[in-house]
């Protein structure tokens, strides 16, 4: 499961809680802007926005989780298992290659290269093809889908049987299975819940009262389910107040994470081969102050915030800039 938000204060920030059994050997990547992308089916793109993000390297090539670009646009992938359905190379029919066509595991350099904002994603979007190749025989492509998010706009893109679909996100939250309009159709059920008092509809005027603060969000669902952090998520974020400045912000992106983070142990997935437990827990949590390019991160091992700074780096070389993450526990002592 993983949970990505939006949060605007001063500045706007981006991020995501990335939840899996295992980790795939992410670092905070930065592509600079002359970096050259071979991609599979539309050739090289050699000068584009510059990216930072959470990505897993290889055969030097960033194979990214979630990013923002130089201009600020932001998308993360979250899985989509069981509906994500891309494009068979050989069936891809000749109507698919009049437009671009991608590979899923390309799909976030290509659209942050190449886009500044979500109007122009949108437009490159329309009538894209996401093919299934797979980036090397061992890692076949992901089932995900993608919020995607400016300063101003937030969208969702899914590509199941029925080829791509764009929804408007005005929640500013994506979760995993099943499809976005889904997830807008259950909070419907949660409309009432409410971060003021519980209102006393039954036996108002009586000795019976509500015996607690915070009965008025009572319902919000509590369990890890991708519909339940969807709505949680939404009513942490919705009702989020925080200060304007850096700290204020930054904490209160990560407090609204933490309520729907899964602390290990609380996700059974059954067993591996060896008989040895498996459990979904989140291994990272990102948030990125897309005004600045400053990419915000802490990790399951270690709490602590560390930060990399997209506008420290020379974003006109040619060559990945990779930092591996700060995962050792680091308490600060007051005596
Ligand atoms: C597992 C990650 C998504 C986390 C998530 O949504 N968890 C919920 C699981 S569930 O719904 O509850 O089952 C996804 C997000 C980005 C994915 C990675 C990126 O797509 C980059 C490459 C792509 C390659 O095809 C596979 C390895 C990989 C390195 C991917 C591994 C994995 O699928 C990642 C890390």
């Amino acid at each position: 499961m993983c949970t990505s938000i939006t949060y605007h204060t001063q500045d706007h920030y981006f991020g995501r809680n990335l939840d899996y059994e295992r980790s795939y050997g992410e670092k905070i990547t930065i592509t600079p802007r002359d970096f050259v992308f071979s991609l599979r089916h539309e050739g090289e793109l050699s000068h584009h926005y510059a990216i930072i993000g959470m990505a897993t390297v290889i055969s030097n090539f960033p194979l990214y989780y979630d990013a923002t670009n130089e201009c600020g646009l932001s998308i993360a992938g979250l899985n989509f298992s069981g509906y994500a359905q891309y494009s068979s190379t050989t069936t891809a029919s000749s109507a698919d290659r009049t437009n671009a066509k991608v590979t899923s595991f390309e799909l976030i350099p290509w659209l942050l290269g190449t886009c500044k904002d979500v109007r122009t994603a949108r437009a490159a979007l329309e009538g894209l093809t996401i093919t299934d190749e797979s980036f090397v025989e061992s890692l076949p492509a992901s089932p995900l889908h993608w919020m995607i998010a400016d300063r101003d706009e937030c969208i969702v893109y899914e590509y199941t049987k029925d080829g791509g679909k764009i929804y408007e996100n005005p929640v500013g939250v994506m979760t995993n299975n099943p499809s976005f309009d889904y997830h807008m159709t259950h909070l419907q059920d949660f409309l009432h819940v409410s971060h003021g008092p519980l209102m006393n509809n039954l036996l108002s005027g009586t000795s019976v009262e509500p015996y607690s603060r915070g009965m008025g969000a009572m319902g919000l669902p509590g369990d890890l389910s991708s519909a339940s952090r969807f709505v949680r998520a939404a009513y942490t974020k919705l009702n989020s107040l925080s200060d304007a400045d850096e700290a204020s912000s930054v904490q209160q992106f990560f407090s609204i994470l933490d309520s729907v983070a899964q602390a290990k142990g609380c996700c059974y997935l059954g067993d591996d081969a060896d008989g040895h437990p498996q459990y979904e827990y989140t291994l990272y949590s990102s948030c990125c102050n897309v005004d600045k390019g400053i990419y915000y991160y802490k990790t399951h091992e270690n709490s602590h915030i560390t930060a990399v700074n997209l506008f420290h780096e020379d974003l006109d070389s040619t060559t990945l800039k990779i930092f591996p993450l700060e995962r050792e526990w680091k308490p600060t002592f007051s005596n």
